[in-house]
């Protein structure tokens, strides 16, 4: 019977099973396992998987995978727990660490209290605003307030990549009609021919913000750390928002800056470790020692 070693670890209730590669070897393919971790009732439960691996160039490598099963460039809120994973954990007992990433290697600073990190702050690297690169067909860079059908509405919508693609949306209200209805019908609309995660914000003043998420592969996700990021850089392309907010997720709350100076995005927050476990792999699961 093959098991796998976990840890559960949040960042803003955005939740995901981690898995230390440092130590354990994956029994399976990781985007059959997490569907699987993933589910709420019959699995571990979280919003997806994510690997922590040794790396030729940083600290370590991060590699996240959506409760679908598909791989994502980047995970805001999944890098705040690999960096207090790889700190807490002794892997490197460092406050500053460089974490491999899809977007790149990104650096990151750690608050301490003794032995255990509280909260994190990680350099997001520059916004891609290249209208193909985000991806998106719409022709024009930056993609701004441009206009978006869906469901039977028009929307006005701002798109950001933080090397995964974003579609910003204010409205009035945030509510279940949007995000649960309107929301998957946008992540896989046309315009994204890699699909995309949508941001629906209220803006409360021109430094705070509330935001739902409906994520690209994870649906309703109470906090997503590159959205958040996204929206501070939509905020400012649309003349809505100051350089610096205040963002109020459902999971929890998460500080941004789009700094000036150096055009990077840094995003502030919680990270906390939930529990650690071991997961009987399933029978039918297609493992690795089969496939040979
Ligand atoms: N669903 C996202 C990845 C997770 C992003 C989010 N949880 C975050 O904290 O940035 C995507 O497919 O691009």
């Amino acid at each position: 019977m093959s098991q796998l070693r976990f840890t559960k670890m949040h960042g803003a209730g955005n939740d995901y099973v981690y898995v230390n590669l440092f130590e354990e070897h994956l029994p399976a393919p990781p985007e059959k396992l997490a569907p699987l971790v993933s589910d709420r009732h019959f699995g571990i439960g979280g919003d997806g998987l994510i690997l922590i691996t040794p790396s030729e160039v940083a600290d370590a490598r991060m590699r996240m995978f959506n409760a679908d099963g598909s791989e994502a460039e980047m995970c805001g809120n999944g890098l705040r727990c690999v960096a207090k994973y790889v700190y807490d954990h002794g892997i490197a007992k460092k406050d500053q660490l460089a974490l491999e990433t899809g977007a790149g290697v990104l650096s990151v600073q750690l608050e301490t209290d003794g032995d255990l990190a509280k909260r994190v702050t990680v350099n997001m690297g520059e916004p891609i605003l290249d209208a193909a690169k985000i991806p998106t067909t719409f022709g024009e860079s930056p993609v701004v307030n441009q206009r978006l059908e869906a469901g039977g509405r028009e929307f006005e919508v701002t798109c950001v990549s933080m090397g995964n693609p974003h579609c910003v949306i204010f409205v009035d209200k945030a509510d279940d009609e949007l995000v649960l209805k309107l929301g998957p019908q946008i992540e896989k609309a046309a315009k994204f021919p890699a699909r995309v995660n949508v941001e629906f914000i209220e803006i409360i003043s021109p430094t705070e913000v509330r935001q739902r998420t409906w994520e690209r592969g994870s649906g309703e996700t109470l906090a997503c750390g590159t959205g958040a990021s996204a929206v501070c850089v939509a905020g400012v392309l649309t003349g809505k928002l100051e350089r610096r907010i205040l963002n109020h997720l459902l999971g929890g709350d998460l500080e941004l800056h789009w700094n000036e100076a150096d055009n990077h995005v840094y995003m502030t927050g919680p990270a906390e470790e939930v529990f650690s476990g071991i997961w009987p792999v399933p029978h039918g699961v297609p493992l690795y020692s089969q496939l040979a």
